[in-house]
């Protein structure tokens, strides 16, 4: 789709939406403490309108209209700071299409973010593309049904030649690669053009308002009741992905560029929180009558710390840390628990006066942090990078509140909490977390240390899996004991994800289209899918664990310690309050004022008791150096108690320390227990379920025999029908040829007989053959011989007829005609020796 389009259709829909809202938002009820995200953005969106809205009332006073101005300049042309919110048409698309399908108790927000390709060969395709996949796209966003410009909530995803999932797949449905495509949902998913404006609108800026509500700061021109929780509010944003997916650039963007459009959520969350500021002074410039929740003070503190190689290191350290150590060692700090609240003790805090020094201390902290160059990323995190901002709603007695005070003093009679009164000091804090990559040391290729890294890195993600896994079961059944202080990143956010505050948690999935990283971001993908059935929801978790357990715990396992109203910590400061109210009592009982009350007066001692003396001015002075003595003594006393105390104190924490190593190794050594045997179940189970499989599949087998046989059984008895048949047939037809044989052998014998009297009568006539042809020689000779004779003595005589041929014929008459009829009966007796047409083929020539 065309951008240019997009936006203008944007702005239209923005028109629309902010009449909608308008009429809309009078009926809107207050806040919710627990953290809905689809609940959130509405509000946030309601919020922005009314702002909207005020902003238009406001243009009416000069200062208020240079503001609106500067709201108007581009963000990319803005020096000093990024004016927020400046579209909001991508609000309402966030608000109608993030966490749609989410349950109201869902709470932990996971949102995908999927970054450009950064080469032609990683590729994406977009929801208003193809939806037909073809092998180069890898990521397919699935436009939302029935509303194209809503924003997508599905995703599917199609393994590429050279991922292990298609090696794996690929034999099973050789031909249809979308046979093996996977599909998954998240509240909202931004693609690779979604800006970064866009990205901290959808994400941090909900929690942000919903943070600055639970504070009671005014939400601008709308009255939003404070929140009544008496705890601190919190929240916590994760940047999770594998390397390279864009994590560090959505948490920070890019801050080395002038270009402001480019900055992440950090620095837009600093700015917004000095626009918030900026607005309350406007608006209480604006009104008259305000209230002491909107005149008092939001003051911004951050820290910065990184989680390397299970060590927690200041990234900023405060200046006394610093000379601490002059060589410029960095000693990691400790983690420490006091009163159901997770402290790292030493971590310094920055007061923030500025966006513009908000956006220093981030990129100082920034630049502190563990990074190193592999073959995936130059510039590739080591550590897990954590922004904590808190946020001090400051005692209404200073700041802008005495301001406030001395410029307007109706302003002050017209509050209902009375005028001025201290008010409690609430801290809400924000904790961005940029975690490290979750690859594989194998895939960027680097050395030993690396690889430890690497260990460390996956290990503390694996147990932040493992910790939402258990929240999550605990909806459910309530009995698991979630492993926070296994790693040092779950046990800083402990005392947040057991809390209230546990439902403003949400998970930005950075992933990269990339063919090379699909493996891996398919675990990725996964594991957001598993983060989204997350619902946390302590009460229940809490409710349940006394239930089973008759006391009240919280989802670490600890007995619960009753909320205070204010915490106090067990540090050196701690001591101080003790050492002062120790001191000053004792310096009240041996005050010399003290003493002189308790000596009777004169009067009284004259009236009642004799034995009084009345001191004189050396007694008193003796009394009273007597008593500097003691109060010398005392406060040497107390100083020694002090040093006792703070080594008892020291010792008391070695001794937690160690009990609580103690603790954690018991339990560790209970969980590999209780693992083994579950493992040992497990395979029980699995020996069981095999057998089962085993009877199963050779009854089974058994059954497909008996079938067969059974078939069998029937072919056999047909085929023995079929042979009796045939059986029958056949001998029929021997029969017959029996009876044929038996003619024709009757035949033979005849022909048999008659050839026997036809040889015989051959050689009777053969016989007689050789007797004539002998005669016939005799009479040649005869012939020739008379012949001879004769022509001796016809020389004379020519008539000798008797002698001729045709006389010899005449006398040879009798051999001639025998001698014809013998050849006659010979020919006649070969014919009927001829041999006949055989009356069967060879195959029959036994029966024959
Ligand atoms: N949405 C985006 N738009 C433009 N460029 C991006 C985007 N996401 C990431 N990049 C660029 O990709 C590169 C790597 O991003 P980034 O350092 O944020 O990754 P990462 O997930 O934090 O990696 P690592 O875990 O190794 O630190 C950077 O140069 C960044 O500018």
């Amino acid at each position: 789709m065309n951008p240019e389009t997009s936006m203008l259709e944007d702005e239209a829909q923005l028109a629309n939406f902010v009449t909608e809202s308008r009429s809309s938002s009078e009926s809107s009820s207050g806040f919710n403490f627990s953290f809905n995200p689809r609940k959130n953005l509405k509000e946030s969106f309601d919020r922005e309108v009314a702002r909207l809205s005020n902003d238009h009332v406001v243009t009416q006073s000069g200062v208020a209209a240079s503001l609106t101005e500067e709201a108007c300049i581009p963000e990319e042309n803005s020096s000093n700071r990024p004016p927020l919110h400046r579209n909001h048409s991508s609000r309402r698309h966030f608000e109608q299409s993030c966490n749609m399908a989410s349950s109201e108790n869902k709470r932990v927000a996971v949102y995908l973010r999927i970054r450009p390709p950064s080469s032609p060969n990683k590729t994406i395709n977009c929801a208003s593309m193809d939806t037909t996949n073809t092998n180069n796209n890898t990521i397919e966003i699935l436009d939302p049904p029935g509303e194209p410009r809503r924003f997508p909530t599905r995703i599917r995803t199609y393994p590429p030649n050279v991922s292990n999932s298609y090696r794996v797949n690929i034999n099973r449905h050789p031909k249809d690669a979308s046979a093996y495509a996977k599909e998954f949902s998240f509240d909202c998913i931004m693609g690779p053009e979604t800006s970064q404006r866009k990205v901290y609108s959808a994400v941090a800026a909900p929690m942000l308002q919903d943070i600055l509500q639970s504070l009671g700061q005014p939400q601008h021109f709308r009255t939003v009741p404070p929140s009544t929780s008496s705890r601190n509010a919190s929240a916590l944003l994760f940047s999770y992905g594998i390397t390279n997916a864009g994590k560090t650039y959505t948490v920070l963007g890019d801050l080395s560029s002038r270009n402001q459009s480019n900055w992440g959520i950090i620095p837009r969350a600093i700015s917004e929180v000095f626009d918030h500021q900026q607005q309350n002074l406007i608006a209480a410039s604006s009104s008259a009558r305000i209230s002491s929740h909107q005149t008092s003070q939001l003051e911004l503190y951050v820290s910065f710390f990184e989680i390397y190689n299970e060590q927690v290191y200041d990234l900023i350290p405060s200046e006394k840390s610093v000379s601490k150590y002059p060589l410029g060692d960095v000693h990691p700090l400790k983690v420490r628990e006091c009163r159901g609240e997770i402290l790292v003790s030493g971590l310094a805090r920055h007061k923030v006066e500025s966006t513009s020094q908000g956006i220093e201390l981030t990129k100082i902290a920034h630049n502190k942090r563990h990074t190193s160059s592999n073959n995936i990323n130059t510039g590739s995190s080591r550590s897990h990078f954590v922004c904590q901002m808190e946020l001090v709603q400051a005692s209404s007695v200073s700041g802008a509140a005495t301001v406030q005070e001395d410029e307007d003093a109706s302003m002050i009679t017209s509050t209902d909490d009375g005028v001025c009164l201290k008010s409690k000091e609430r801290t809400s804090t924000i904790w961005i977390v940029d975690l490290a990559g979750s690859e594989r040391s194998k895939r960027t290729q680097v050395g030993t240390l690396r690889q430890k890294e690497s260990t460390q890195i996956n290990k503390s993600l694996m147990t932040l899996m493992r910790c939402l896994n258990a929240i999550k079961d605990n909806g459910r059944y309530g009995l698991n004991i979630v492993p926070f202080r296994e790693s040092k990143l779950t046990h800083i956010f402990m005392s947040h994800l057991t809390s209230e505050s546990a439902s403003r948690t949400a998970i930005v999935v950075n992933v990269n289209p990339a063919k090379d990283d699909f493996d891996e971001t398919q675990h990725v993908l996964a594991f957001a899918t598993k983060a989204r059935l997350i619902e946390m929801d302590p009460e229940e978790y809490n409710r349940k664990r006394k239930q089973y357990f008759g006391e009240e715990y919280d989802a670490n396992g600890r007995k619960k310690v009753k909320p205070t109203t204010s915490v106090s910590y067990p540090t050196k400061r701690c001591a101080g309050k003790k050492k002062e109210t120790l001191f000053s009592r004792m310096a009240k009982k041996l005050s010399p004022k003290r003493v002189f009350q308790k000596i009777p007066h004169p009067e009284n001692a004259m009236a009642g008791e004799e034995d009084y003396i009345i001191p004189t001015s050396t007694t008193c002075r003796d009394e009273v150096e007597k008593l500097q003595a003691s109060l010398l003594e005392a406060r040497r006393r107390i100083e020694t108690l002090e040093f006792d105390f703070c080594q008892l104190q020291e010792e008391l924490e070695t001794k937690e320390d160690q009990i609580r190593s103690e603790v954690a190794l018991e339990m560790e050594q209970r969980l590999r227990e209780t693992r083994r045997k579950h493992q040992e179940k497990y395979h029980q189970l699995q020996v069981e379920m095999a057998r089962e499989a085993s009877k199963t599949s050779f009854t089974m087998k058994m059954d497909r025999a008996e079938s067969q046989l059974e078939e069998l059984m029937d072919k056999v008895e047909e085929c023995e029908k079929e042979m009796m048949r045939m059986n029958r047939d056949h001998q029929e037809e021997v029969h017959t040829l029996e009876g044929v044989i038996s003619d024709l052998k009757v035949k033979l014998n005849g022909a048999l007989s008659g050839k026997q009297k036809g040889d015989a009568r051959i050689e009777r006539l053969e016989k007689e053959l050789k007797q004539f042809k002998k005669m016939l020689h005799k009479r040649e000779k005869q012939t020739t011989l008379q012949k001879d004779c004769k022509g001796d003595e016809d020389m004379s005589d020519t008539d000798a007829p008797e002698n001729t041929a045709e006389n010899v014929a005449e006398d040879s008459t009798e051999p001639l005609t025998f001698t014809l009829s013998f050849k006659k009966k010979k020919t006649a007796h070969r014919k009927n020796l001829r041999p006949r047409k055989p009356l069967f083929n060879s195959s029959n020539s036994t029966v024959e």
